[in-house]
């Protein structure tokens, strides 16, 4: 048995059922052969319903999908991971997000092997996130109850902020009303500078978020602040009254680096918390300031359910494994390059932007976790923006373009607490979109013809609160690591990224030394023109 997904027996079968049987395919259509189609097709998990019927597959497509991740040791790979085993083999680090949001005595799995089997390892690891976790919600409280401090300037970029700006903006309804959210990624001094020019020190937090506390942006972005927090006034004397060691926080795994940069409290975590998984660790202090103690042990809870429907459900009901295989169906046998994200839902505004991080860097790779070139297509370019806003851009494409990119559409059934007549609104027109998508427009010729079987998932949550959301970004999570699975590859690094960072600190030393031999032409005219006083 080959584990190479494409050399697989169910691969094969699945290149035939695709031929064969749902080359002429009619997701409309097909409601009509298969009245049973809706109840097979969807599910509830937790926190939220799913509707998988509105896409190019049957139940037997499923079932062929299910023998392809039984071949390529899906479970097995997830039971790996739980277990904590080193399954980021490149970095030779256990992945273990989920521990993050396990509650002390097991929660959900306390009956389960994935906490009776516990290594010893794994448990200490589980008292460590406790204890951080006690310590962080104990900041986060103190933070909120200071009314002078009235900005939380985060501070990171990459899993350092997407993941916390992505709840808070969501959790808006939850939020304090007392203290403004700012979040600062791009080392364009024009993000951080702005910021600056609205607070002051003496009333605002600076939170210093970085994995490694070496990424070159985020120690610009933060030594830029402290010098600007010294010259407003601050003081490094602890005696004074605005001191660097009471505004400034480290979140980092790098406790070292964090105190060199002068920074007294520090919240630490783990290298086995990838960044993109990192938003329950130490690095949600933002949200915890935001939403408090009570709501960030929620919105854990939320993602346990959701580790713990991954680790229990059978294939067939397993939500996470469903949509991972939907990826594989539209990615490897219909050639689909790209998957569009619809939260209608204006507190998901910077969902896409989070989740082309989780899946893009985590699935892009073209290697399997052996080194082996993969012939199979990886990671679809996953992109979007909230409904109803994208109806009047892009939507005109989905509906008519030459190419089929399926469309996740997120709803939730009760809307934000401000000016709740317009729920009904932005909910019928996701279920019109998804509809129009799938029936088209075929009685008309020409121009007005829209093609229609075009396929959409539906995922609806009750409300976007702390525990929904914590499911569905869970629920991202696991699907991620399902398609990763199935293709065999090291979801948990990101070796691409790490050229860039390497080539960008090439270049600042040639541009110093003034050594441009061997760099390519373009490459280093370009760097002329960036230094050239006279720049036309
Ligand atoms: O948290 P940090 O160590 O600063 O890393 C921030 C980000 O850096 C890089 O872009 C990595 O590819 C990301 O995965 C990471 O989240």
């Amino acid at each position: 048995m080959s584990d190479l997904c494409h050399e697989t027996a169910a691969w094969r079968t699945l290149e035939r059922h695709y031929r064969e049987e749902m080359a002429d395919f009619d997701i409309a259509e097909s409601f009509a052969v298969d009245p049973g189609r809706l109840d097979a097709l969807s599910q509830q998990a937790p926190h939220l319903f799913a509707d998988l019927s509105k896409n190019s597959i049957t139940p037997r497509t499923e079932e062929l999908l299910a023998a392809l991740a039984q071949e390529c040791d899906v479970t097995g790979r997830r039971d790996k991971m739980f277990a904590g085993e080193p399954i980021n083999t490149s970095e030779k680090r256990a992945v273990m997000h989920w521990l993050l949001r396990m509650p002390r005595d097991g929660g959900l799995l306390r009956e389960h092997a994935v906490f009776t089997a516990m290594t010893p390892t794994v448990r200490a690891a589980l008292d460590a996130v406790h204890s951080t976790l006690d310590t962080m919600l104990e900041l986060a409280e103190q933070v909120r109850a200071r009314p002078e401090i009235t900005d939380i300037v985060n501070i990171g970029i990459g899993g350092s902020h997407l993941g916390p700006e992505v709840v808070v903006n969501a959790l808006a309804d939850w939020c304090t009303p007392d203290k403004c959210f700012h979040f600062v990624s791009n080392v364009d001094g024009h993000e951080l500078g702005h910021v600056l020019s609205r607070v002051r020190p003496e009333s605002t937090l600076f939170l210093v978020a970085s994995k490694s506390f070496t990424t070159a942006e985020t120690m610009l972005n933060a030594h830029s602040a402290r010098s600007w927090f010294l010259e407003q006034g601050g003081s490094l004397d602890k005696g004074a009254e605005c001191t660097i060691a009471d505004h400034f926080v480290a979140l980092t795994t790098n406790v070292e680096a964090a105190a060199a940069f002068g920074v007294e409290r520090t919240l630490d975590f783990w290298d086995w918390v990838g960044g993109r998984y990192s938003l329950w660790s130490a690095i949600g202090l933002p949200i915890a300031i935001a939403v408090g103690a009570q709501h960030f042990r929620t919105l854990l809870a939320g993602a346990h359910a959701m580790d713990a429907h991954f680790v229990t459900a059978p294939m067939e009901r397993n939500l996470p494994v469903r949509l991972g295989l939907l990826d594989i169906w539209y990615r490897n046998f219909h050639g689909y390059g790209s998957r569009c994200i619809a939260p209608y839902s204006h507190g998901l505004r910077r969902l896409t932007a989070y989740l082309q991080q989780l899946e893009m860097e985590s699935n892009g790779k073209q290697v399997d976790s052996n080194g082996r070139p993969l012939t199979s297509a990886t990671s679809a370019v996953v992109w979007g923006e909230p409904g109803t806003n994208g109806q009047h851009a892009f939507f005109q494409m989905l509906h008519q373009g030459r190419d089929v990119i399926p469309v996740e559409f997120i709803a939730m059934r009760n809307g934000s607490k401000y000016l709740g007549g317009h729920q009904h609104s932005l909910l019928i027109n996701a279920v019109a979109q998804a509809q129009a998508l799938m029936t088209g427009r075929r009685d008309e010729c020409s121009e007005k013809f829209c093609p229609g079987n075009r396929p959409s998932t539906f995922l609806l949550l009750k409300q976007l609160d702390p525990a929904s959301l914590g499911a569905l970004i869970a629920l991202y999570e696991h699907r991620v690591f399902v398609t990763g699975a199935v293709w065999g590859i090291n979801s948990f690094d990101q070796w691409g990224v790490e050229l860039g960072k390497h080539l960008a600190r090439d270049l600042a030393e040639r541009q110093a030394s003034g050594d441009w031999k061997d760099v390519d032409a373009s490459t280093a005219g370009l760097m002329r023109r960036l230094i050239a006083a006279d720049l036309p």
